[in-house]
Parts: structure tokens; C-alpha cells; sequence
């Protein structure tokens, strides 16, 4: 049928004459005397305008180096992350694996030992978070980009930290969802912790689509494959005290309103919330949200003030610290790793199962959230008293008002809801947390081969 098809259409167009036809049904462009100087032009000028027009909506937009803030990083490693084969699955089983147990499979009854999907695990949390589940026996895998938001040789250090504990970090992004399923088909976890996003308050004016991609779009990614998950896995993951904004009653609570953001970075970890919120409405996700007061310590973010501020100070460079209006004191509650990662296991071992399979709810499930802060807020100046005495060095401050960049003037965490239903007590002050940060930063950076210890 189809062939006789042509021949019945082209039969239809059969001009009287081939001259009729050329002249009547050829397009404008053929009709005009090609030998004509106008006729020429027109037909490159056409030509023109539609390679433009082709290279223009058919490429991706490109700007000069100098100007242009840094790729997305998680998208390229999106496209190139490598995963899959036999050796990499036993070792995604065997890092699953409980201590004295077996990996658990599907329809398995868990009762000793969780066994966690960590993501963002070459991360400042998700590393230490790992490192504490798997020295207490639990079946850990984690799960990273390696994306270069900050040096990536910190990243890689820290997993082969973890490496060496018997924890894997499969190399893939949270957009992957044939990857979150692949995992999620060979081990049941019963817990997925997750920390990978796009973190910093500020990178956020540079970089917006980081932001989407890795805390919107990564998220629902990975709620979409918990949802199916059979059984469907509780799930904890890392929320900020940024959601708060411009908030000026403190000290925080969980009660307090959260529809002020003041970045796009704070923005987006609220959004989570509402998402997360939503899952556990319609699926039946356990969810746990930690909304997390500027953690510092040993194997820390490059990107955090009190970081860099070490770098700085030891290289005597010019360090600015903001103040607020009337020269006002800029704080913030910072917490120390060691206590946010506790607060992160007691939320872990008090979070109740998911009530759905097959992404249908079977019923109500637990949605909580916490502040995880230390309840004491320091000035910035006073982080830098704190640095000087540490170092040894005298810093070359500069002081400024705080540019319009996405920062608060002040956080402050109540912890009455963390300390009752988790167990969260912080016991870590500034100088203390920071007195081991500093430990950890010179042997990490003084050693060539950028070991540190844990
Ligand atoms: O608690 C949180 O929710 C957030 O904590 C930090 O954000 P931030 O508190 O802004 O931490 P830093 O970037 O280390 O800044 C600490 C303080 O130093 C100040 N600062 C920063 C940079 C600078 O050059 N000078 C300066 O005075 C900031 O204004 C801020 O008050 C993290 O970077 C976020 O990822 C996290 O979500």
C-alpha cells in the first residue's frame, strides 16, 4: 500500500507542461534569474541568516573563561561517571555489607545494623558520616560526583580514608537514575543519608544552575528511586540553617517561618523541604530533615570562610571579614563536625520505617525536621581572634560592610526539639573544634603527600 503510495501523489502534480511546472511551483527563491546580481545575494544572504540561526539554538552557550563563572561541574560528571561490571558490583556489596551480617537483600527482616546509601560521600559530612556508620558496623555505600566545586585532591583523600575502612564510593551524580536503580536493585537499604548538593551561600550568585541541578533536580532524582525502592529505605538528609533568611527572632526554632530565604542556595534547601514533604505526603518516605548551623573541623570545606581564612592567614594575605549595618557584629552558631555527625546517627537510629512499596503509601509516615546547631553564636572577628592565637600569625584584616551576597547577619539554633526526640547534645566550643581543625589542616597541608589522620 505504501509503495503505490508516491506514485498516486506524484501522479496528482504531473504538470501539464515541465515548463508550467518550474515556473508555478518551484519556490520564490528559484523562480528569481539566478544570474541576477540581487537574486545571489538574496540566496547567501538566506544561507547566512540560517546557519546563524542553526548554530546559534542548536549550541550551548559559551562565554570567555575569564568571565564566565565555572562549568556545572556535576553535569559533566554525569556524562562521563563510570560504573557498572562484576568487580564493581562486589565491591558496592561488599561496602553494603553489615558487620556480621549479610548484605540485606529485598523481603530480608534487618534487625542488626543499618545499612546506608551515603550521598555526597566524599563530601565534609557525608565523609565523616560514613567513616562513623562503618566503624560502628553498619553496611555503608557511598555515592559521589567528584564535581570541582572546591580542589578534588580533598575529595579523593578523604575516600581513600574511607577507602581504607572498607567504604566505596561509587562515582556517579544523583541525576542518574538508571545508576539509583541499579544500586537500589542490589541492596535493600535501609537508610539513605544524603548530603550531596550544591552547598555555599555566596558560589550561589555565580553558578544559580548548580544550585537546581544537584538540590532540586538531584533530589527528586533520588526521592523517585527511594519511592519505587522495595522496601522503600528511611530517609535522612541535610537541610541548612539558611532556610531561616532573614529571620530576626532567635534563637531559630523549627517552628519559626522559613519563607524568607536570602540566597538562592537557602532558597533551594527550602524548596527541598517542601519536596521531601510532599513524598512523604504521597509515597509514604520516612523523612528526616537536618537543617545544619555552619559545620566546621578537620577535612572541611575549602569554600568556608574559616577555612580559607587559614589559608590566608599563613600565606599573610588580606583577609575581609563583613560587618553589619552600624557596624554591627556578623555570627554565626558554628558547630563542630563531631557533634553534627552524632546528631546525624541519632537521627538515623530513631527514624521509623517507610510505610509505602512500589511507590504506593500504605500508610502515614514519620516527616520530622531538626536544627543541628551549638547554641552558641560567635562573631567572626572573635573566629579570627581564635585563628591568630591558633596560627600564631597576626591576620591582615580588612573590614567591610556586608555586600547584598546572599549572607545573614546572625544564626542562632534552638535545640530543645534535636536534644528530645534524637539525643543531640553539641560539646564542642569554638576554640576547642577549632584548636583540632588547625591540627588537622597543618599535618594535612604540610605532608606532600596530603595524608593528614582522621
Ligand atoms: O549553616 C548553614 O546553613 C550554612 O553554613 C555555611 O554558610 P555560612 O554560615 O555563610 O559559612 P561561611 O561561608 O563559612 O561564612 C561564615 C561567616 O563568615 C563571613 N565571611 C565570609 C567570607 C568572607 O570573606 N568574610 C566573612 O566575614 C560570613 O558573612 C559568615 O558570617 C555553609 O557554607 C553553607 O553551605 C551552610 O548551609
Amino acid at each position: 500500500m505504501s509503495q503505490h503510495m508516491p506514485n498516486a501523489y506524484a501522479a496528482d502534480d504531473i504538470p501539464s507542461t515541465p515548463g508550467k511546472f518550474k515556473s508555478e511551483k518551484l519556490p520564490y527563491i528559484h523562480r528569481l534569474r539566478w544570474y541576477s546580481p540581487l537574486s545571489k545575494l538574496t540566496f547567501w544572504s538566506f544561507l547566512l541568516l540560517f546557519l546563524i540561526f542553526f548554530f546559534v539554538i542548536a549550541s550551548p552557550p559559551t562565554s570567555s573563561p575569564s568571565s564566565s563563572p565555572p562549568l556545572d561541574s556535576s553535569r559533566r560528571s554525569l556524562r562521563t561517571a563510570a560504573w557498572g561490571g562484576l568487580e564493581w558490583e562486589r565491591r558496592v556489596r561488599l561496602s553494603a555489607r553489615i558487620r556480621g551480617g549479610t548484605t540485606p537483600h529485598r523481603n530480608n527482616n534487618l534487625r542488626n545494623g543499618l545499612c546506608v546509601l551515603v550521598t555526597g560521600a566524599a563530601g565534609f559530612v557525608g565523609a565523616h558520616a560514613s567513616m562513623a556508620l562503618k566503624r560502628r558496623g553498619d553496611g555503608v555505600l557511598g555515592l559521589d560526583n567528584f564535581n570541582d566545586y572546591y580542589d578534588q585532591s580533598l575529595k579523593r583523600a578523604r575516600q581513600s580514608q574511607l577507602e581504607r575502612v572498607g567504604v566505596f564510593i561509587v562515582e556517579g551524580d544523583i541525576n542518574d537514575s538508571t545508576l539509583l536503580q541499579k544500586l537500589f536493585d542490589m541492596v535493600a537499604f535501609t537508610h539513605v543519608m544524603h548530603f550531596a548538593a550544591q552547598a555555599g551561600v555566596r558560589y550561589a550568585m555565580n553558578n544559580p544552575d548548580s544550585y537546581v541541578h544537584s538540590n532540586i533536580a538531584g533530589l527528586v532524582s533520588l526521592l523517585e528511586a527511594c519511592k519505587f525502592a522495595n522496601p522503600q529505605p528511611a530517609f535522612v538528609w541535610a537541610s541548612s540553617s539558611s532556610v531561616y533568611g532573614l529571620n530576626s527572632k532567635v534563637p531559630f526554632s523549627e517552628r519559626d517561618r522559613t519563607d524568607q530565604p536570602a540566597s538562592l542556595y537557602a532558597a533551594t534547601k527550602k524548596a527541598g523541604e517542601e519536596i521531601t514533604h510532599s513524598y512523604n505526603h504521597i509515597y509514604g518516605l520516612s523523612i528526616t530533615g537536618l537543617r545544619f548551623f555552619t559545620v566546621y573541623g578537620p577535612w572541611g570545606r575549602p569554600d568556608m570562610a574559616y577555612f580559607f581564612f587559614t589559608k590566608d592567614i599563613l600565606k599573610g594575605k588580606q583577609i575581609t571579614i563583613f560587618e553589619g549595618p552600624n557596624h554591627g557584629t556578623v555570627a554565626r552558631d558554628f558547630t563542630y563536625i563531631d557533634d553534627i555527625v552524632k546528631g546525624c546517627l541519632g537521627a538515623l537510629d530513631t527514624t521509623k520505617k517507610s510505610t509505602g512499596s512500589g511507590g504506593k503509601k500504605k500508610g502515614p509516615a514519620q516527616y520530622r525536621i531538626f536544627n543541628l546547631g551549638n547554641t552558641s553564636p560567635v562573631g567572626v572577628l572573635e573566629l579570627v581572634k581564635v585563628l591568630e592565637k591558633l596560627l600564631k600569625v597576626k591576620a591582615n584584616k580588612k573590614i567591610l560592610p556586608m555586600p547584598r551576597n546572599g549572607d545573614v547577619l546572625y544564626t542562632h539554633a534552638n535545640i530543645t526539639l534535636a536534644q528530645r526526640e534524637i539525643g543531640y547534645k553539641p560539646t564542642t566550643d569554638l576554640h576547642t573544634g577549632l584548636k583540632k581543625f588547625v591540627r588537622w589542616y597543618l599535618s594535612y597541608y604540610s605532608d606532600a603527600r596530603k595524608k593528614g589522620s582522621w
